[in-house]
């Protein structure tokens, strides 16, 4: 069987060890690369060293050295080290598999157009039941378009350095979508002070930050004498990881285009 050789960007990170552990536990994938950035710890070391069994990659900064003979990098980063790893990828025909979160718009037209090169999935959440949970989400919008004031609330670790989550994002931009509103127009991004009574046009997010929380994502439709809480909560980053190794799987039929979790998953429709 002739394996599929995987990169990881940001290999020492939370995610980068992941999925360093995920994909050397999957006889169909082998790791052929690891990124760092200078000043990582672990840079010029064993991507695996941490799991006491090497994998023979160094992890390197060096982009040609960590892509040489990549068939997909799976990249977990911070959208400046994603969009760097992206114009490489693209000039090399390496297809892309972006968890990172926190683009602005800018960031996501890059993408885009990348795809246009190679082939790219990028979702916020590359875990099954978020994605099973957006499409309930898209449902209870439609079943609950008036009457109902829809709140998203998020809660992620001490280290998490973007707000809302990417996640939160998604979920805001698919009610918004299934209602037919403008997630630019209609969000409310946290409330202090006078605000006034609530519009029931909005959509509004909180967010919350502490401790080793993973992840944990809550919609609330709140209408008159009953409200409505659809939740994910992830205990363990391995369903992230997981799902990773499925859209680089996925991405190995694909020459260009821009995909998400949807399409991996074969959700959409
Ligand atoms: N789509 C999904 O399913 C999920 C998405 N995420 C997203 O993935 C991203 C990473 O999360 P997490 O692993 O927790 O974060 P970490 O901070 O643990 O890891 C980030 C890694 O990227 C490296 N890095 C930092 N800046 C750059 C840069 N400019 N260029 C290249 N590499 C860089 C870090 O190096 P160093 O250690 O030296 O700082 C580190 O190795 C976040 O955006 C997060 O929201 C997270 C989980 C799931
Ligand atoms: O930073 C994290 O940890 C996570 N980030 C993603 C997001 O921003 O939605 C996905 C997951 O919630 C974990």
């Amino acid at each position: 069987m002739s394996q599929l050789k995987i990169a990881i960007a940001g290999a020492g990170g939370r995610m980068g060890r992941m999925l360093v552990e995920a994909v050397q536990n999957a006889d169909d994938l082998r790791l052929s690369g690891a990124l760092g950035i200078a000043g990582s710890d672990g840079l010029g070391q064993d991507a695996a060293a941490f799991l006491g069994k090497p994998a023979g990659v160094l992890v390197t900064a060096d982009l040609a050295e960590g892509l040489q003979g990549a068939d997909v990098l799976i990249d977990f980063t911070r959208p400046e080290g994603t969009l760097q790893h992206l114009e490489y990828c693209a000039a090399h025909g390496i297809k892309l598999v972006i968890g990172t979160t926190g683009f602005d718009d800018a960031g996501k037209a890059a993408i885009k157009a990348a795809a246009e090169q190679t082939a790219i999935v990028f979702a916020p959440n590359m875990s099954v039941g978020v994605n099973v949970t957006l499409k309930l989400l898209e449902l209870a919008a439609k079943s609950l378009a008036t009457g109902y004031d829809i709140e998203i609330i998020e809660a992620h670790h001490r280290h998490k350095v973007d707000a809302p989550s990417g996640t939160a994002l998604k979920m805001g931009e698919v009610i918004a979508g299934a209602l037919g509103r403008d997630l630019k127009e209609c969000a409310v991004y946290g409330r202090e002070g006078v605000t006034g009574e609530r519009d029931p046009s909005t959509i509004g997010f909180a967010t919350v930050r502490g401790g080793d929380i993973i992840g944990d994502h809550t919609v609330l439709f709140a209408g008159t004498g009953e409200r409505i809480e659809i939740s994910h909560k992830s205990s363990s980053r391995a369903g992230y990881a997981q799902g990773s190794l499925r859209a680089a799987r996925f991405l190995a039929g694909q020459k260009t285009g821009l995909f998400d979790m949807f399409d991996v998953l074969a959700l959409n429709g």
